[in-house]
């Protein structure tokens, strides 16, 4: 056997919603190994979604071990990736015990939509008792939720963590004992999978990073601690969370399987992760990524910018223990590619998901159907928990063509009307976007965002975005090929592989008469369910 080349790379761990998947980047960001591993969604109620926590470290186990062999296969020396960084599904919350290292429930993933009653009891709480802004100034009412605002950059939703694990404590009986007990340990799947990978229950190593912290309704975004009156709001203990850590820096080394004795150098929110991954880290610059949802972030620099319009304000990352925090804003739509994989696999209209593009592409526009995607609720901009999803303008003249390309235009719809929110909060309108995210390998899917958006989609060649930004980070956090996030300029050869545009070409009447159309769609949808908004 020929000697095996000594290379110089960095990994990244990208736990997604529906898959994970461990890319080995060299120093200019291409790809010298991956592997990805689908693992199970469990949706055992209407508006639930569930993880198995132990299937997602499995499953990465399983994918740095195939990575790594095709790395190896491929000519390099196994001891050739120098650092890892981990990104992953946000907010999904996960419960497990300090004692054994398991988890005590199944994992509330962030599209779930079970907790809208622990939603509405919490805006009663505001409403009544209100919120403590600062120490004893106690805020009630629009100036109690102006006040949780201001100080998480979260509107009260079901959406993110702290809610979640409310309606654990209430409903699993285990997980209230543990808590009780000081046995619980909370985390967002960064934190989860970083547990595991750094040896378990053994070490016990227990940390979150500020970009995921900040998805939790408890972090306090502008000291970038937890916030000890929302602790209380919530009727959480102290002992239960993790210590927070920045998006850069070492966390300590793997403690199994062929990377054992490599550092973590990066954790970062997956968005977040694919916003340093396009490089987008001065005020002013955004993309939007499409995989089972859909996130607009745009960077506000070292500020932040709160929200009148109903965008989040959140922490973009942090480079380092001592480095000043970035922010974004962001515009999270809860439902993309799950659309397409619900027509693939619940409505079998679609054999495969890189088929709707085919399907969409036999008729020439919708047909005057609007399908309004609101499988739990809407998110940004409309933040309407009881909203029904909505297929509308159905006549003896649909066929599934349109309702597919119904399907790819409603990206369009809430990707504009977030923007229109950001031009609003920023004063800067978007005439660009760099995309990325499993919908963005469709030609017709960005041709289709560009024409009802009305901007110029980019997107580049390489658009493993998402993991590039964790990988970044950790090489940053070593000083990997003197990468540094502080000085963007030491980026300058990642990822030039070029890119293409899709600009808009439909008139300006037709696409604004449509949009006009949407906003009517949305209005008949908002509050469908009105016993659970
Ligand atoms: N060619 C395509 N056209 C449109 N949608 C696609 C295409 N390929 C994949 N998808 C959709 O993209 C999603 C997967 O994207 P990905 O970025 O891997 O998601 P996640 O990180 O959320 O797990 C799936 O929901 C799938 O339906
Ligand atoms: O797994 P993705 O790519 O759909 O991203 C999920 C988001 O982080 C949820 O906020």
């Amino acid at each position: 056997m020929a000697a095996q080349k000594q290379g110089e790379f960095v990994g990244s761990l990208d736990c997604g919603t529906t898959s994970v998947r461990f890319i080995v980047f060299d120093k200019y960001a291409n790809i010298v190994a991956q592997s990805q591993q689908e693992f199970p969604q469990y949706y055992p109620n209407p508006g639930w979604h569930e993880h198995d926590a132990t299937e997602i470290v499995e499953h990465a186990d399983l994918c740095i071990a195939d990575a790594i062999k095709e790395m190896v296969a491929a000519g390099w020396a196994a001891n050739s990736v120098k650092v890892i960084g981990i990104t992953n599904q946000r907010e999904t919350t996960v419960a497990w015990s300090r004692k054994t290292g398991k988890p005590l429930c199944k994992a509330i993933v962030w599209a779930d939509s079970r907790t809208k009653h622990t939603v509405a009891q919490y805006e009663q709480k505001i409403e009544k008792v209100g919120i403590q802004a600062a120490p004893g100034a106690w805020v009630k009412g629009a100036a109690g939720t102006g006040a949780l605002r201001g100080i998480t950059g979260l509107p009260l939703s079901t959406y993110f963590s702290a809610i979640k694990l409310r309606w654990m404590l209430d409903n699993h009986p285990n997980v209230a004992e543990a808590h009780e007990a000081d046995d619980l340990m909370f985390g967002t799947v960064e934190s989860w999978v970083a547990y595991h990978l750094l040896g378990g229950p053994e070490k016990n190593i227990h940390i979150s990073e500020v970009t995921n912290a900040s998805r939790t309704l408890l972090l306090n975004t502008t000291t970038l601690k937890w916030e000890p009156s929302l602790l209380e709001f919530f009727g959480l203990r102290e002992s239960i969370l993790p210590k927070l850590v920045s998006s850069s820096e070492v966390y300590g080394h793997v403690a199994h399987g062929p990377l054992a004795g490599i550092p973590i150098g990066g954790l970062v929110g997956d968005q977040q992760g694919a916003l340093v991954g396009n490089k987008c880290l001065n005020q002013g610059e955004a993309k939007c990524t499409y995989g089972t949802g859909a996130f607009l972030l745009f960077c506000t620099g070292e500020e932040i910018v709160n929200s009148n319009h109903g965008l989040l304000s959140t922490v973009a990352y942090q480079a380092g223990p001592n480095a000043k925090p970035v922010y974004a804003l962001e515009g999270s739509i809860a439902v993309a590619g799950s659309a397409v994989k619900w027509l693939r696999d619940t409505m079998k209209l679609i054999d495969s998901a890189p088929q709707i593009n085919d399907l969409a592409a036999q008729v020439p526009d919708s047909g005057g159907v609007y399908f309004v995607t609101a499988f739990g609720g809407l998110l940004a901009p409309y933040w309407d928990s009881g909203a029904g999803g909505l297929l509308i303008g159905i006549s003896q003249y649909t066929t599934p063509s349109h309702i597919a390309r119904a399907t790819l235009e409603a990206n369009g719809y809430q990707t504009r009307a977030i923007i229109e929110s950001m031009k609003l909060d920023s004063g800067t309108d978007l005439k660009h976007l760099k995309v990325d995210g499993g919908m963005t390998n469709g030609d017709l899917a960005m041709s289709v965002l560009a024409d009802v958006g009305g901007f110029t989609v980019i997107r580049p060649e390489m658009r493993e975005s998402t993991a590039l930004g964790s990988a970044l980070l950790a090489g940053s956090a070593i000083k990997l090929f003197g990468w540094d996030l502080t000085r963007p300029e030491t980026l300058a050869e990642v990822n030039t592989k070029g890119s293409r545009e899709f600009a808009p070409q439909l008139g300006e009447e037709i696409r604004e008469k449509r949009w006009e159309g949407w906003q009517r769609a949305v209005e008949r949808s908002k509050g469908w369910d009105s016993a659970k908004a």
